[in-house]
């Protein structure tokens, strides 16, 4: 595997390369993201061990934003969450006094399908709405733990999307509209099925048999690989048995070698008990895991607009939604952190998206126009959040030269050519200044421009004598970001 090594470029034109950096300062926290042709020629063996060594496709660390729909039969009552069946079943009282007030006696979970009929679902529109949030990639529940799936599987035979309800392949058809935008497409797919009569029987059998496994969990997650090509498979659902029942390494030995994504396939880490947080692709650990500390392996904060719930819910109230500011907040924070922030809404059963997580996610949209230059294709810096300042969050952009060492071979290094700083509060002092630490050694080095994205005009700074920097910013009506603001520096 390369080593990535962290430089500083100090002169804008650097003849002797040993003075363009400073040897400490290499440091070992990156990501190692190299380009996916390393994956090429490469078999891997279906162990952890092997599938542990792939390296990560370049797309999906560059995209740092994707939307996540959760939308299955849960969307028709839409009361508590995408866990109502299982909720139900299990004697919650809220649910079971919902279910007599609401709807006939002797009414099953199955009989919501046909009220499910997405009537006003128009893909271009979910597309469009998706593209203007600024998120880069989409995913999908194909099936959750309900069974239903979003497509036409071969499996399961009435119990599907085109088969009843919408009567329409709603993967099918969101995929073609998110890619025909540019977004990339991936399918959540939940391992277990709640109340799938072959699964049942292995888990009554402890796991020694593996008749659900081999005859419903393969062919659909194949089909679902071979019909709509995802990107991103995002597995769930895998905690009751290990991968060993599930067959995960062989899985995704197939699609690492074989299958038609294997160059550009991106998977999380729920592949079984004890996985998550330790194999695949990127790591979502817990759902709207945030560590706040840059992570030694690529992940994902998975992240939902409603705080209660990943489905629909009828009965949400405003308060129960994401403020904008904490969604910025969540997305700085991840993307300082190495992490990717994947950020749920819920459709309804006609098939629209509520207009307040439309608003929600134009407003990161927005705010990405003017800020994202700092987000996509960034990579964390030295510092993640500023220790003076704890509303500050930085990332950097680096450049990869050849960089040949009298003795030595020629490597690979990546030089710094931005820092952003992000700060989530306008600071409430007379003057107007940004008071920060961890850039203050840098700044030091070498001439440095301020500005603050959106606005253009190099900002005057200096150093206290406590070593702290401070920023002299534009006057505050004068800036176009209303909730949180990017200061980029550039070496001159
Ligand atoms: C995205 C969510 O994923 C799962 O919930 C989980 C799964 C794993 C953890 N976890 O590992 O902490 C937490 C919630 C689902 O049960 C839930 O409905 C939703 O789809």
């Amino acid at each position: 595997m390369r080593r990535l090594i962290f430089l500083f470029m100090f002169g804008f034109v650097c003849f002797s390369p040993s003075n363009c950096f400073n040897e400490d300062e290499n440091i070992n926290n990156n990501i190692i993201i190299d380009a996916p042709f390393e994956n090429f020629e490469k078999k891997f063996q279906p162990n952890w061990k092997d599938l542990d060594t792939r390296q990560l496709p370049k797309w999906y660390d560059d995209a740092k934003i994707g939307i996540f729909i959760h939308w299955g039969l849960y969307c028709v009552p839409g009361f508590r969450s995408e866990w109502f069946w299982a909720y139900w079943k299990g004697g919650d009282k809220n649910i079971v006094q919902f279910m007599n007030n609401t709807y006939p006696p002797g009414f099953t979970y199955q009989d919501f399908a046909p009220m499910f009929k997405a009537e006003f679902f128009n893909a271009s529109e979910f597309a469009d709405l998706f593209v203007n949030s600024g998120a880069k990639y989409v995913v999908l529940t194909s099936k959750h733990h309900e069974g239903f799936t979003l497509f036409p599987s071969k499996r399961s035979f009435g119990w599907n999307s085109v088969d009843t309800g919408p009567h329409r392949d709603l993967v099918g058809d969101l995929a073609n509209a998110v890619r025909q935008k540019g977004l990339k497409f991936g399918v959540y797919h939940s391992l277990y099925e709640w109340y799938n009569p072959i699964y049942l029987e292995d888990k009554k059998a402890n796991f020694t048999t593996r008749h659900y496994a081999g005859s419903k969990l393969w062919p659909d997650l194949k089909q679902l690989v071979n019909d709509y090509k995802p990107s991103v498979i995002w597995s769930d659902g895998d905690w009751e048995a290990n991968d060993t029942y599930w067959k995960s390494t062989d899985l995704l030995a197939w699609l690492y070698n074989d299958s038609p994504v294997r160059d550009e396939v991106v998977v999380n880490d729920r592949w079984g008990i004890g996985t998550s947080c330790k194999h695949g692709d990127f790591y979502n650990c817990e759902d709207r895991y945030n560590p706040g500390k840059l992570q030694n392996h690529k992940w994902e904060n998975a992240l939902t607009l409603d705080l209660t719930s990943w489905g629909y819910r009828r009965n949400i109230a405003l308060r129960e939604v994401i403020p904008i500011e904490r969604l910025l907040k969540e997305v700085i924070s991840t993307v300082s952190c190495g992490g990717n922030a994947l950020i749920n809404i819920g459709p309804t059963k006609e098939g629209t998206i509520a207009p307040i997580f439309a608003e929600r996610l134009l407003g990161l949209g927005n705010w990405l126009k003017i800020n994202g230059e700092g987000i996509y294709k960034s990579s964390p810096w030295l510092s993640q959040n500023d220790t003076f300042n704890d509303n500050v969050w930085y990332t950097c952009k680096k450049q990869r030269y050849n960089y040949q060492k009298p003795t030595a071979k020629p490597t690979e290094v990546d030089i710094v050519t931005a820092i952003y700083a992000f700060f989530l509060k306008w600071p409430t002092n007379d003057e107007g200044m940004l008071v920060i630490n961890d850039i203050t050694k840098h700044l030091q080095k070498g001439n440095w421009q301020v500005v603050l994205l959106g606005n253009g005009e190099p900002l005057h700074w200096e150093t206290t004598v406590t070593g702290k920097t401070k920023i002299y910013l534009p006057r505050r009506e004068r800036v176009n970001s209303r909730h949180a603001w990017t200061l980029k520096f550039t070496p001159v």
